[in-house]
């Protein structure tokens, strides 16, 4: 281990664990606090596309947290031969699947808009730095522990901007956008696909794009053909379908950028929450 990680933290239990690495509990030496160190093993890093995204993991999630009162906060980074390590603000959770799943059913749209709505404003300042995601997923939004959803997981981000595009396959088969499988250049609006994803499934409780295996959703994300069952989405308003649709657009050049989310009347009007 990293002898200043040793120095200013004392290491405590394993909370959860990744592809490359675990996250453990952790106190600051010096003031106390109770934060979050994410530990990525480098000699688990054998392939180079892996390894180039990891090693910019900090430096993006640095540079996305600034200021960003939805993107968890990263308070030191230690690097020895081996590791890496993140010392995080520590999320008490839940992530937003366990959210989502453990409703058991459609989340009310003044709930849902006022979840995504925190989603987006993270997004938006990220697309602003000129940073991609590019896996945003409910697992990847977790609840802080003032009950605020925070983005966290950089580990596939990316960064673009001078009208620089993006290439490779990343992100999660449900919620990946359509240029990344059919393996196009693309822009930061994959996140905004993602985020729709997410949209619809808090409001319907099924995926848009479905498939038993990771090839037949792929096959589904890039037919696109986006229904809403009645069944399910009999309840949902017009202004939420609406903006699912702009979300879920085939065309990124059509498809909302997350400012354009933002202003969107179904946002705006908190889902047609009741004024208090
Ligand atoms: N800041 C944090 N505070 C508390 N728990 C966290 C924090 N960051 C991550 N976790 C937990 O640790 C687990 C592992 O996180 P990590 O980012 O390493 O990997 P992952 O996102 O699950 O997987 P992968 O990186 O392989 O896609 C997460 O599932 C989450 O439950």
């Amino acid at each position: 281990m990293s002898e200043g990680l040793k120095r200013d933290y004392e290491i405590g239990e394993e909370i959860g664990r990744g592809r490359f690495g675990a996250v453990f509990r952790c106190y600051s030496a010096e003031s106390g606090e109770t934060l979050a160190v994410k530990t990525i093993d480098k000699t688990r890093l054998t392939d180079p596309t892996d390894r180039q995204l990891v090693e910019r993991e900090a430096k993006i999630t640095l540079l996305a947290a600034a200021g960003n009162p939805h993107v968890v906060q990263i308070h030191a980074v230690y690097e020895d031969d081996s590791s890496i390590h993140l010392v995080l603000d520590l999320l008490p959770g839940p992530d937003l699947f366990d959210h989502i799943s453990g409703r058991g059913g459609p989340i009310p749209e003044p709930e849902a808009a006022a979840l995504m709505a925190q989603l987006m404003d993270a997004l938006a300042t990220c697309h602003q730095r000129g940073i991609a995601h590019r896996d945003v997923k409910p697992d990847n939004v977790m609840f802080d522990s003032r009950g605020r959803l925070q983005l966290v997981d950089f580990g596939s981000a990316e960064c673009f901007g001078d009208g620089r595009t993006m290439r490779g396959m990343v992100g999660t088969p449900y919620y990946v956008a359509p240029e990344v499988v059919e393996g196009r250049e693309y822009g930061e609006k994959v996140d905004v696909w993602s985020a729709g994803v997410i949209l619809y499934l808090m409001l319907g409780g099924i995926p848009p794009f479905y498939g038993e295996t990771a090839v037949e959703i792929f096959e589904a994300v890039v037919r696109g053909n986006l229904r809403f069952p009645s069944r399910i989405f009999s309840s949902v308003s017009p202004a939420a379908k609406d903006l699912i649709r702009r979300m879920l657009c085939r065309d990124a050049s059509r498809r909302f950028s997350a400012d354009q989310v933002l202003r969107h009347p179904w946002i705006v009007g908190g889902g047609g929450a009741l004024p208090t």
